[in-house]
């Protein structure tokens, strides 16, 4: 595409230096810049991309995009916000993908990605080609792509979104971070559906307070709906026992679709009862019962299905025929994952990094729980901090035995995280384990006939991050690792 023509997509700008160069693709970083790129220098929260235009144009840019001066001989587009010219562009270049497919996307602090997956299967299973963006990567039909972040940005967003429509997917479930909603991650993407999960404590680091955090997620809500008549179904399906759902119902301009257990709702989950190996509910909507028997454990992944049911109705699915696929759907990885290697105790790898998440965790645990509960847990540098003495409270307070690790230390000194999670912890006794490895082996080593471990916070990931250095590293194989050599050793 010209130049010329990818300036379309703004209605104010300044060119300087002439030229109307081919554009063949859209990049933000300038060590992915290949001769025909068009390079945004974007503000970012560390550096300030403008400093990169030269290298851009040494790689072979076309031309760059900038909201500051910036000296280079290719052609420049000035404009007052480059990530927002980006997205305008991105959305122009790819064809608006997001106009032509069926939408959804999901907020909340916790339980996107599963609702992701249970929307995506329902979808599916009504035969209704879905493609995937969240938190475990990019997947439409056999192929994935791994992502860097939960919701991409905005370029790639809108690339993947035309590839999956030109490849068949009339519908795309993605999930939308919070900070991704505050960068403008989502900027020009045209939501059918927009779903909230739940509003707790994580985050605070980018937004400062829980109301910043509570209005950054209403940005999906605010951008649905404003075009009646476009034949277009569009819904925000919120969460009514969350108190922040009254607030994005005022923020939309769409249909309410309301889901939840303690309060009246569209989509209604009574009578739960919750065992080691599943759990069972009443289905109360419009005005009919219907049971449910799911292999899904707990009272938060009823909220999930709960919220993927009310979002897949309005594409008109029958319920029994939804109600039917969730029946089957095994789980999510590293959510409430079991590891079985043939030891007489239970382990349970969970994607819990948030205070709310790993305390509905315990307490799905202490359903069922008939012996002790042992938990690792740690939290992520580089991250809120606020978090970490609550964790460690909820760790500690909830288990027979807490051992206190490492999860990602990023940058920032694993002993110090540990010294600011141990903090919230008054009284009972822990242990505290650096290494999270080891942490894994004496838990398995610890455990008796009937234990329940859970590790929890990093659910699927395959790596501990140290310094910026991302090294191999599994939950599960590790668990699987220390009960092989635990029952060598026995043997
Ligand atoms: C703190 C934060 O949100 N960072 C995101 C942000 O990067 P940044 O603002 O730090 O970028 P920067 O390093 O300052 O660089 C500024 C610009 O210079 C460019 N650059 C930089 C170096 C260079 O040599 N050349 C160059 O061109 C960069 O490509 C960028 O365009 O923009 C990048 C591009 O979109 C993101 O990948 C990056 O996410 C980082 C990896 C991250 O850790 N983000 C987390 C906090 C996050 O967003 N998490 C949410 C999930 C949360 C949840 O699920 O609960 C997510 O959606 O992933
Ligand atoms: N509806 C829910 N309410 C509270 N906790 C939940 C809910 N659903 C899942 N969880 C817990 O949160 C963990 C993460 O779930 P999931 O990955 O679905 O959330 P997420 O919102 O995608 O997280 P992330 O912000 O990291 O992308 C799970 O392992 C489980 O412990
Ligand atoms: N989406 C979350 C994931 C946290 C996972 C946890 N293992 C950690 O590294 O803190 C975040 O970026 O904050
Ligand atoms: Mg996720």
């Amino acid at each position: 595409m010209k130049l010329s023509d990818c300036l379309k997509a703004l209605d104010i700008f300044r060119q300087e230096g002439a030229g109307n160069p081919e554009i063949d693709d859209l990049m933000i970083d300038s060590r992915l810049v290949k001769p025909g790129s068009l390079f945004f220098c974007i503000k970012g929260h560390h550096i300030d991309g403008h400093r990169f235009a030269r290298q851009a144009q040494a790689s072979g840019a076309s031309a760059i995009v900038a909201q500051d001066a910036v000296d280079v001989s290719i052609p420049v587009i000035r404009v007052n916000d480059t990530h927002r010219a980006l997205a305008m562009i991105s959305d122009y270049f790819y064809g608006h993908p997001s106009h032509e497919l069926f939408l959804l996307g999901v907020t909340g602090t916790n339980g996107k990605t599963t609702i992701t997956y249970l929307v995506q299967a329902i979808q599916e299973a009504a035969g209704i080609n879905t493609g995937l963006i969240g938190t475990m990567g990019m997947h439409y039909k056999n192929k994935s792509i791994p992502v860097q972040n939960t919701t991409p940005e905005v370029h790639l967003i809108h690339q993947n979104l035309a590839e999956m429509k030109a490849e068949g997917a009339a519908s795309v479930v993605m999930e939308a971070s919070s900070n991704a909603l505050y960068d403008g991650r989502l900027h020009g993407c045209a939501f059918n559906v927009g779903i909230f999960t739940n509003l707790t404590e994580d985050h605070l680091d980018l937004h400062g307070t829980m109301k910043d955090y509570m209005y950054a997620k209403s940005l999906l809500f605010s951008q649905l709906g404003n075009c009646y008549g476009t034949g277009q179904k569009k819904a925000a399906v919120l969460n009514v026992d969350d108190p922040a759902s009254e607030v994005y119902k005022h923020m939309t301009a769409s249909h309410v679709i309301t889901y939840g257990i303690n309060h009246s709702a569209d989509f209604r989950a009574k009578a739960i009862k919750i065992n080691p190996s599943g759990t069972e509910f009443v289905l109360e909507n419009a005005g009919h019962s219907y049971p449910v028997s799911m292999k899904l454990i707990g009272k938060f992944s009823v909220y999930n299905v709960l919220a993927a049911l009310a979002a897949c109705s309005v594409s008109g699915i029958a319920l029994e025929a939804m109600i039917h696929t969730v029946e089957q759907i095994k789980g999510v990885a590293g959510r409430f994952e079991p590891v079985d290697a043939g030891q007489d105790f239970t382990v349970i790898v969970d994607y819990s990094h948030t205070p709310d998440s790993l305390e509905n965790a315990l307490s799905t645990i202490k359903e069922f729980a008939r012996k002790r509960v042992i938990t690792i847990a740690g939290c992520g540098g580089d991250r809120e901090r606020g978090k970490r003495p609550i964790m460690a409270k909820i760790a500690v307070d909830n288990s027979d035995l807490a051992i206190l690790t490492a999860d990602n230390p990023r940058t920032e000194d694993p002993e110090q995280i540990l010294l600011e999670m141990e903090a919230g912890v008054t009284g009972r006794d822990y242990r505290k384990i650096p290494d999270r490895r080891e942490a894994i082996r004496y838990a398995v080593d610890e455990a008796e006939s009937g234990d329940i471990l859970l590790i929890a916070g990093k659910g699927h990931e395959d790596y501990q991050i140290i310094g910026t250095t991302k090294h191999h590293f599994d939950d599960r194989e590790e668990a699987r690792k220390a009960i092989r050599a635990r029952m060598n050793r026995t043997n």
